[in-house]
């Protein structure tokens, strides 16, 4: 034990240099300290509980906070410390990296310009190749190259683009629906593999104008994509985690996860040929992605470049999706008065199906602006179940004083947005399922008398200037489907900043935001309302009731069900379903 104590305070020190005049120890330096007295209470806390994660200690010493950082209960984690603090050091192998947790301060990090998360992972798979994903501060062709990508890429989601797709959207749903009533009343059936292929569809729609997997037969089975794609997204993320275990290929399973690298990208360069063929229309995705040019040649992309542009829609619209939608479905199934109020609103839009009305109204593009509720239903099951949990990453540009510590340039900073969804100090009863709380107009913003609290000795209060917001970057995002926008403002402050603050961040906020959030948007409020217009929803037993629903989540890349998530579908046209 003293061995590796010295040890890791040997790197702790080191840490301390890296940081300038900002302490920020490992988890056994937290630990030591914490039992020797030093520090106020919750410090000492927080040091001890960053211990208890980090155990086996042994290994900690050389890898730091790496297990706990990309653990499956990593959110839970995250959520402990940001109660401890909202600046948080970290340690990953020799690697120091600060985590946010705080709204306000979350703004000032999600504003810097530079480098994104998964930047890593993209480059992973794609060999280093540029990309949407792959911008990399220090290096200015491929910030060049991603801002040129996004600007000629972002109007594909303008919502008068999506709308055109809408119709085969809409039908899509129906075979899923049709599915479900096929199975037989009071039958589960599983809605996370159903939002999968439904997910991937509704990708495959916008790209090539059809869905590429077909919808026919069992909805079931996951898409044959999909069994390519998690392998080998699986693999990436291992990588991402310890880079050198990629070097390890006299080890047969090693082999074995770069073959699957390998199917995935032949299976993206097969779609790509299939895409040519296809000849998709100019206002597809589609269309967008075999118009787009390199601003280094002013030519058209090349097959590798549109490859890794293609495969990233998939790697960013795939997991997240199909989790957001059937998060929603169980929390939806888990609170009966919400389901009630659902019903309701389809009903009032003669969307309901009923024994008197078995085959209700389509759903049009009209009503799908209608179904206020159930878009504020999505947004709280977004904010309870973040997909994003683990957020995003920036490298600092400049340093900067955050929450009393001075982070030095270059130093690299997560902002989880499971926490900050969950932090007491943004939001009433963040662990209740309240999608009422969105009836404010202003709800995904911190009310003002949250602004500036007392733990961030450099917080300014900002101006109370105006509730009102206004779209900014819209070439770059389009119009929402939401009324509040991800990316929409209040004014400046004095400082240049938006004087709101944004506590609802499923999409993330700022110039790395997604760019794909109309598409999700549209995917699940349009499949969410099919099911609700069709079936009275119920939790099969076997999921554990609402507790078990909130204990299922894992996080592997995003917060999804660790299996299969069983839902009892009852025929509103058959019975009476709540
Ligand atoms: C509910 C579903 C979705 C969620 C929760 C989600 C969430 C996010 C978040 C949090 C980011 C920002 C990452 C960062 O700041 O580092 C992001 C980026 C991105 N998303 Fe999404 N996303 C969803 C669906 C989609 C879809 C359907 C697509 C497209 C098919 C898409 C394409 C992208 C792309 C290309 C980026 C990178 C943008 C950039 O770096 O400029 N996403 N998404």
């Amino acid at each position: 034990m003293s061995a590796r104590c010295s040890k890791s305070r040997l790197q702790s020190r080191l840490l301390l240099v890296n940081q300038g005049d900002a302490y920020f120890g490992n988890a056994i330096e937290c630990h030591l300290r914490a039992k020797k007295g030093e520090g106020s209470r919750p410090q000492r806390h927080q040091a001890l509980c960053s211990y208890h994660f980090c155990r086996p200690g042994a290994f900690s010493s050389l890898a730091g906070d790496v297990f706990v950082h990309h653990h499956s209960s990593c959110h839970k984690t995250h959520t402990a410390w940001s109660r401890l603090g909202s600046v948080v050091g970290l340690r990953l192998g020799p690697i120091p990296l600060v985590m946010v947790t705080d709204a306000e301060l979350a703004r000032t990090v999600l504003d810097e310009p530079k480098s994104s998360a998964y930047t890593d992972l993209q480059a992973i798979y794609s060999n280093n190749k540029a990309s949407l994903f792959t911008n990399r501060h220090d290096s200015p062709s491929t910030s060049q190259y991603y801002k040129a990508i996004r600007r000629q890429i972002a109007p594909a989601f303008n919502t008068s683009n999506l709308k055109q797709s809408f119709g085969r959207l809409a039908a899509l749903m129906d075979s899923a629906v049709d599915y479900i009533h096929h199975k037989g009343s009071g039958q589960s059936v599983d809605i996370f593999t159903i939002a999968g292929r439904v997910t991937m569809n509704a990708i495959s729609l916008a790209i090539f104008g059809e869905d590429l997997k077909g919808n026919e037969g069992n909805w079931e089975v996951r898409p044959e994509y999909a069994c390519i794609f998690e392998p080998a997204m699986k693999w990436v993320l291992d990588v991402a985690a310890v880079a050198w275990i990629r070097n390890l290929t006299f080890i047969p399973a090693v082999r074995q996860k770069e073959s699957e690298l390998k199917q995935l990208q032949q299976e993206h360069v097969k779609m790509l040929k299939q895409l040519r063929a296809c000849n998709p229309l100019p206002a597809s995705l589609g269309g967008h992605l075999l118009a787009l040019t390199d601003p280094a040649t002013g030519q058209p992309l090349t097959d590798g470049q549109l490859e890794a542009e293609m495969a990233t829609f998939f790697f960013a619209g795939y997991d997240t999706s199909t989790s957001a939608i059937t998060w929603t479905l169980a929390l939806i199934a888990a609170h009966p008065e919400v389901q009630q109020q659902v019903a309701s609103e389809l009903a009032a839009l003669g969307l309901l199906a009923t024994p008197n009305q078995p085959s209700p109204k389509p759903l049009t593009w009209q009503a799908l602006s209608n179904l206020d509720y159930l878009r504020k239903v999505i947004k709280e099951s977004q904010r309870l179940q973040t997909v994003a949990a683990t957020g995003s990453m920036r490298t600092l540009s400049k340093s900067m004083r955050l929450g009393g510590y001075e982070l030095a340039e270059g130093t690299m900073v997560h902002v989880p947005f499971y926490p900050i969804h969950h932090h007491p100090d943004a939001w009433d009863r963040p662990e209740d399922f309240l999608p009422e709380r969105f009836d404010d107009a202003g709800a995904d913003f911190l009310p003002l008398n949250r602004l500036a609290a007392a733990d961030r000795p450099d917080a300014q209060p900002l101006p109370q200037s105006t509730q009102s917001r206004t779209a900014e970057d819209g070439d770059l995002h389009g119009g929402s489907l939401f009324q509040e926008s991800s990316n929409s403002h209040s004014q400046k402050d004095t400082a240049g900043r938006p004087s709101q603050v944004r506590r609802f961040l499923p999409f993330s906020y700022g110039h790395r935001s997604c760019v794909g959030q109309n598409l999700a948007n549209m995917t699940m409020l349009t499949f969410i309302a099919a099911i609700c217009a069709n079936f009275g929803l119920a939790l099969d037993p076997q999921m554990g009731g609402l507790e078990g629903l909130k204990e299922c989540g894992a996080v592997a890349l995003t917060l999804q069900p660790k299996s299969a998530m069983l839902l009892q579908c009852t025929p509103r046209k058959h019975a009476a379903a709540s």
